[in-house]
């Protein structure tokens, strides 16, 4: 007799869903215990925050959909910050929720998850609590391929947990085998009509975006500034680094604010916006969106992106495709380009944030290793920093950047461990704020469980640094909670089994910094700057 459990597990096999990230509790039980132990693997942290946060971690860098197990309403809404990041990162994470016994969630006994598809709406694509334990595995199906389906998202799903142990439709084993192909490549008109906005423009400029990063797609967008003779800007509140740092036509990290942005579109007739939403901006800077007369193309692969956008004319497509095509038709315009110059401040005096970052930017983006070198991912969750990370610390691989999508701050650490299990050949350099990282600090706890090749270096200015600058701007410098001093961060990490030190000096922290890059699991460094932006 074979089980709804059954069906769903052959369901997750086929699509690779084996590593599941997850806390428990009661009504989750009977679901995990069916999992078997040779064939999945449970990652548990310690809330859901975290969960979350390294499952999106672990499946931006993997590209793969991601097994999400939450308890109940208690467990999802603790969820709910780290989905607001998952919700514009485009992450494809299927989130599994225990419901009570199906027949007792009418009269709310404990742990009912009460109208428990509303609840995270409108941060998944798809959100859905089956009518019957027969639509159980359907269900499954449905949700892993919604998630997976550009754009990609997270998806919820309920399931009270005596519906496993009911029996299985026989047409459940049609099931695992079905998937669903989406083409997004541009059609000959539409190439035809967007070489044409190109070729009349005497001035582009590109701006590219997270998507392009997530779809490996930046060999692309190089060849397209290149041809053009056009600089690329990333564009504003970046999750993901999605050009190379170090090429000669990058310009840095757009500022996220309407006149920041606009400023820099000065004098281009022709912004081509790719693979972002138009655009993330974060200050309030009242102004015209764009220079007189400049006109936006975007390519993108959210429906909603292009049609919520303020200005500009979209294409919807899959950007691989999509710029692969475009990069092939660009006549080469034989423009050249000088690099920008890469700031730097010299490694003496004071600790502060920048000097944190020059001495990653010149330990380099590679870790020499008896047996060879290990690619470095950055996940940067130092609001201070978070304009200066992509201008001053060269990135030059797909997959390199990880900042919250949402801004939605406990992403920074759990992230750094998902990613560090979705790339063990990679080293993962978390920098974290000492505010954020109270946000997902438990993340210590699975790092060291797993013996993750994660450094955490934790920026302590003693306060909410991002906040004072929002303070003076909004003419709130009297607004109370904006500093945390006293946080011995040794201490906790060694209290959640992770090795670490503080650092007061550029020299110290350079130190620790190479020591800790050649560990062979977990590492936190706790550098107490002074105000990052000095
Ligand atoms: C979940 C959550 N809570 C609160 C905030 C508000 N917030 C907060 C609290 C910031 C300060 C973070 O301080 P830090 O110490 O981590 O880093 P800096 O000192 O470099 O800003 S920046 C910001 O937007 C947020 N973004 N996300």
């Amino acid at each position: 007799r074979r089980t709804v459990l059954d069906s769903t597990v052959d369901i997750l096999l086929a699509h690779g869903l084996t590593t599941v990230f997850g806390n428990p509790g009661s009504n989750e039980l009977p679901f995990l215990a069916g999992l078997p132990k040779d064939k999945f693997d449970y990652v548990l942290g310690l809330q859901e925050g975290v969960v979350v946060g390294m499952a999106d971690g672990y499946a931006q860098s993997t590209g793969k959909a991601v097994l999400v197990s939450l308890h109940a309403a208690s467990g999802t809404g603790n969820a709910m910050g780290a989905l607001t990041n998952a919700h514009y990162s485009h992450s494809p994470l299927v989130l599994l929720a225990g419901q009570q016994i199906r027949g007792t969630v009418g009269q709310e006994v404990m742990l009912s998850n009460v109208d428990a598809s509303i609840l995270p709406r409108p941060l998944v694509k798809y959100s859905h609590e089956p009518l019957a334990a027969s639509d159980v595995p359907r269900a499954v199906s449905q949700a892993i391929l919604e998630a997976s389906t550009h754009p990609k998202g997270p998806v919820y799903l309920s399931v009270p947990y005596d519906d496993w142990a009911a029996e299985a439709l026989p047409s459940d084993s049609l099931l695992p085998k079905r998937r669903v192909n989406t083409a997004g490549s541009l059609s000959n008109a539409q190439l035809v009509d967007i070489k044409a906005i190109l070729s009349r423009s005497s001035s582009p400029v590109v701006v590219v975006g997270p998507d392009v990063d997530a779809a490996r797609a930046q060999q692309h967008v190089a060849k397209i500034a290149e041809r053009l003779g056009a600089p690329v800007w990333i564009a504003p509140s970046a999750p993901r680094c999605p050009f190379p740092t170090t090429h000669t036509h990058y310009r840095g990290l757009l500022h996220p604010g309407i006149e920041s942005v606009r400023s820099k579109l000065e004098g281009h007739d022709l912004v081509l916006l790719l693979g972002a939403p138009a655009m993330r901006y974060h200050r309030w800077e009242p102004g015209e969106y764009l220079p007189d007369g400049t006109e936006v193309i975007h390519l993108t692969c959210d429906p909603k992106e292009a049609t919520r956008a303020p200005y500009g004319t979209a294409w919807v497509v899959e950007l691989l495709d999509a710029l692969a095509q475009l990069a092939d038709v660009i006549e080469d315009r034989i423009v050249h380009l000088d690099p920008r110059t890469i700031p730097s401040s010299g490694a003496d005096g004071t600790l502060t944030g920048t000097k944190i970052l020059d001495v990653l930017a010149a330990a380099g983006e590679e870790v020499p290793t008896p047996s060879g070198t290990r690619p470095i991912t950055y996940v940067n969750e130092c609001t201070t920093l978070d304009l200066l990370f992509l201008d001053r610390v060269p990135i030059t691989s797909p997959g390199g950047y990880h900042f919250p999508a949402s801004g939605g701050l406990g992403f920074g650490m759990p992230a750094a461990v998902g990613v560090s299990l979705g790339r063990p050949g990679a080293t993962v350099v978390a920098v974290i704020g000492d505010g954020s990282a109270n946000y997902g600090i438990t993340a210590l706890y699975t790092a060291a469980q797993r013996q993750t090749r994660t450094v955490f270096v934790i920026v302590n200015n003693g306060s909410y640094g991002a906040l004072r600058g929002f303070a003076k701007r909004l003419n709130a410098l009297d607004a109370p909670g904006l500093d945390v001093p006293g946080i011995d961060f040794v201490s906790i990490a060694t209290g959640y089994g992770v090795p670490a030190t503080r650092v007061t000096t550029v020299n110290g922290f350079q130190t620790a910094y190479l020591d800790a890059l050649r560990a062979e699991g977990p590492v936190l460094v706790e550098a107490v700057a002074g105000n990052s932006q000095a």
